[in-house]
């Protein structure tokens, strides 16, 4: 489903990814593990294709639409947080009000709060971009840093949701800096001086 083949990728002459290479299938559930600033965020943008490679190619199966999660998600500032997902969803043309709804309630979000995403906590922002990476029934989801800001009872519903995106047969990378207790990978990676391993 998905092939990442010798990606390279330098910043400034500054070496970030090398010679770096994966395949994952549907269904898989994935851990890449860094330490701060190892590239997880660099080899996300350019499995999404928005940042290119200085060398090596990513190949992805035709039908896959990817979502993602990467770095701290743009949104709408004066816009509630439905408002915000349903523009995100819109622009795909796959808009499903109930299933936003149900996804936000999920994770504790009330779809009818009037506040602007402005007035929005860190966790609440961030279990908005964890719902708008998914809400497409994308079938290859990008998290980085997914529990960032998130309670203990947010990383139990994040959890149940990586259970049921797995039930579907979801291709889903995790990329943190920390373990997350009680998740159950099937692959783990380690990034680190550019070079990802298993493990
Ligand atoms: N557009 C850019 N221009 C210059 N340097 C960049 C750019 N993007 C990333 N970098 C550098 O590349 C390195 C890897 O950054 P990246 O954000 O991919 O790491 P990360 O593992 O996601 O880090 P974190 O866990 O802190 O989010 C860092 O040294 C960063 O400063």
């Amino acid at each position: 489903m998905l092939k990442v083949n010798h990606i390279a990728k330098s910043f400034k002459g500054k070496s970030v990814l090398n010679n770096v290479s994966f395949e994952a299938n549907e269904g898989q559930l994935v851990h890449i593990s860094g330490a701060n600033g190892s590239g997880k965020s660099t080899l996300f943008k350019i499995i999404a294709k928005v940042l290119l490679p200085d060398s090596g190619a990513i190949t992805i199966i035709e039908s896959a639409k990817i979502g993602a999660l990467i770095e701290n998600p743009g949104f709408l500032e004066f816009e509630t947080g439905l408002a915000n997902l349903r523009f995100l969803a819109k622009l795909n043309h796959n808009y499903d009000e109930k299933k936003v709804c149900e996804l936000m309630e999920r994770f504790a979000l009330d779809p009818n709060n009037r506040q602007p995403v402005s007035k929005y906590s860190v966790g609440m922002r961030q279990k908005l971009g964890i719902i708008q990476a998914v809400m497409e029934d994308q079938s290859i989801i990008l998290l980085d840093e997914p529990t960032r800001g998130l309670d203990t009872d947010s990383i139990d519903q994040f959890i149940d949701l990586l259970k049921i995106l797995q039930a579907k047969n979801k291709l889903v990378i995790v990329a943190s800096h920390d373990y997350i207790e009680g998740i159950k990978y099937d692959t783990l990676f380690t990034l680190k001086n550019g070079t990802l391993s298993y493990g």
